[in-house]
């Protein structure tokens, strides 16, 4: 850290996520500054190090962790790469926020909250980043109050405006839904126990070979039942919706941030291009909760545990996708790390 205790991070991945979250870190938030940007496409990296006063560009995570002035990591490489980023900041005990998922597949997610119990605390922060959303903390509030009763259903609607290059029906699951599987766990404060998918004949706007939309339905150990409608190529643009229904009433967000307007003959509001737009303050405020709770030497948010849990999620949901059956989930027993 700075003399003034700024947070030196280096950002491992400067693809979408990590050039928008550098962009964060240097103009958005408070108490950090970029030290290192790390990418297997050097000229990428390059580039954007030059942008930032102090900044070195590397190609090699481990040698950028190892360099001075890195205090912490903020890991947003694809989901395969990101056990070995996290391997090498755990060798320098470093603070880490990794984007989501943790890891695709739940043996290097079990490889990974193995080699964090051995360091003995909690080093990791994932990238849920909905649980920063106001819409969504302000629907946790209220189901945690316990007003509306107990929680019967939660619907949910995933909606992209076009699924990106090479996305395939497994990355629906564990890349998109994985969203839906943390933020279920979280809003409900239960786990989910099995998962079904369902197809419908693919939209005729879904890339060759994409099974678009699709129905993911979870059961939790509190006796709920969860459906996730996901659909990458909804093409009107980007639509994150979630409603419980309880015993005694039903809460809905996300339907729009912005104003409503009529004019010529329509009535309406927007919707969001991406993600970047749609979640750009629960962004600001995830990795600024991150700095602050780093800087306080504590780590807060969704943890290993939780990133592990949805790659078991994951992964019975890409059986029960593939397999057309329930899949019930397998956890580890928690270890006491997490409790
Ligand atoms: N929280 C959210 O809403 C979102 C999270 N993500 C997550 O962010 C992460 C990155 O996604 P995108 O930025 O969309 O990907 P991207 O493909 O745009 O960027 C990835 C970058 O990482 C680099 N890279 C690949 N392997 C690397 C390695 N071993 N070491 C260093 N750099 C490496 C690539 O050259 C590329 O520049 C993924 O885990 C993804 O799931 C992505 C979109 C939204
Ligand atoms: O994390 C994300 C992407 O990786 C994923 O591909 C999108 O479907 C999600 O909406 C976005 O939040």
């Amino acid at each position: 850290m700075t003399e003034q205790g700024s947070l030196g991070v280096a950002v491992v991945g400067t693809g979408r996520m990590g050039a928008d979250h550098v962009r964060r870190i240097s103009e958005v938030i408070s108490g950090a500054h970029v030290t290192a940007v790390v990418d297997l496409d050097t000229d990428r990296a390059r580039t954007i190090a030059a942008g930032i006063e102090g900044c070195v560009a590397y190609g090699d995570p481990a040698e950028a962790l190892a360099a001075p002035g890195v205090d912490a990591v903020l890991v947003a490489s694809p989901g395969p790469a990101h056990e070995a980023a996290l391997l090498a900041a755990f060798a320098h005990d470093l603070p880490v926020l990794c984007e989501k998922p943790l890891t695709p597949d739940t043996a290097s997610a079990l490889r990974l909250l193995e080699a964090e119990q051995r360091l003995g605390h909690r080093r990791v922060q994932v990238g849920f980043m909905r649980r920063y959303d106001r819409e969504y903390v302000k629907l946790k509030a209220l189901l945690d109050s316990g007003d509306l009763g107990r929680p019967l259903l939660l619907h949910h609607r995933h909606r992209n405006a076009e699924a990106p290059p090479g996305f395939t029906d497994a990355m629906a699951v564990n890349d998109s839904v994985a969203h839906e599987m943390d933020v279920t766990r979280w809003l409900l404060g239960q786990e989910i126990t099995a998962v079904s998918v369902l197809r419908p004949r693919p939209s005729a706007h879904a890339p060759e070979g994409l099974s678009d939309p699709q129905l993911v339905v979870f059961e939790t150990d509190g006796g709920a039942v969860v459906d996730v409608e996901i659909f990458l190529s909804a093409r009107y643009g980007y639509q994150v919706q979630a409603e419980a229904v309880c015993e005694d009433g039903t809460a809905r967000i996300g339907d729009g941030h912005d104003m409503l307007v009529n004019t010529a003959g329509r009535w309406g509001g927007t919707v969001t291009p991406g993600y970047i737009e749609r979640f750009e303050d629960a962004y600001d405020r995830q990795v600024q909760a991150w700095v602050d709770a780093t800087r306080r030497g504590q780590v807060t948010g969704p943890s290993t545990w939780d990133g592990y849990a949805v790659a078991a999620i994951s992964e019975a949901g890409v059986r029960a996708q593939t397999e057309g059956v329930r899949t019930e989930v397998e956890l580890v027993e928690r270890p006491a790390l997490y409790r």
